[in-house]
């Protein structure tokens, strides 16, 4: 049995406490424990650290409100803090020496039924994704539980994606950690 951990973050904060949630699913022939973490909006604008968080987690899901700039813009700080350890390449090696991969991270622009009164446009949640290695998709929570399913599958997917590429990558010791120091310090040279 394999367990996917999954934090749902962003959205407008209505002062629900935090959750968690677990589900049996199989997919792909795989029998998996889903843990979805969906804490309180709110605690996380006040601090939005994320550490623990992005240690717990395998993926993410960012959702923001299309009717909402406000929104937005907390969903683009929690990715940029999501992406941070892996923007100089230094620290992305290192981080992706530990961690072998980047995290899934799927943006969602949700309240689709309320596109009259959008504030965000398509283009600019697509940008935000390409821009930081994410995929994106816009729905409405409200009126589209088979693409909220969808949405969930996908990001599972992308992360079952990246398990086998962690598998594939895992480093074999101190060889390993000899290719690190010299990818980051770069090889010395033999003095003359
Ligand atoms: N029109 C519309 N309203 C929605 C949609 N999804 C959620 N809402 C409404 O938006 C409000 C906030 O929804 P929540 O699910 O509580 O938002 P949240 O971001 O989880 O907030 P916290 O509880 O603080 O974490 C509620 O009144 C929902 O009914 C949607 O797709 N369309």
């Amino acid at each position: 049995m394999n367990d996917v951990k999954l934090a749902v973050l962003g959205g407008e904060g209505t002062g629900k406490s935090e959750s968690i949630y677990n589900k049996h699913l199989c997919l792909e022939g795989k029998q998996l424990n889903l843990e979805i973490y969906d804490p309180c909006s709110q605690q996380q604008r006040a601090k939005f650290s994320l550490t623990s968080e992005l240690l717990w987690s395998d993926g993410f899901v960012i959702v923001y409100d299309i009717s909402d700039r406000s929104s937005f813009a907390f969903a683009k700080t929690l990715i940029y803090r999501i992406r941070e350890p892996q923007t100089s390449h230094c620290k992305r090696i290192v981080y992706l020496f530990f961690r072998s991969v980047e995290s899934a991270v799927l943006l969602v622009g949700n309240k689709q039924d309320l596109c009259h009164v959008r504030e965000v446009g398509w283009e600019e949640g697509q940008k935000l994704a390409l821009d930081n290695r994410c995929q994106f998709c816009e729905l409405s929570a409200a009126e589209q539980s088979l693409e909220v399913e969808m949405m969930f599958i996908r990001i599972i997917k992308d992360i079952l994606t990246n398990c086998k590429l962690k598998e594939k990558r895992r480093p074999s010791g101190s060889k390993s950690v000899a290719k690190l120091i010299n990818n980051v310090f770069g090889k010395r040279r033999k003095s003359v």
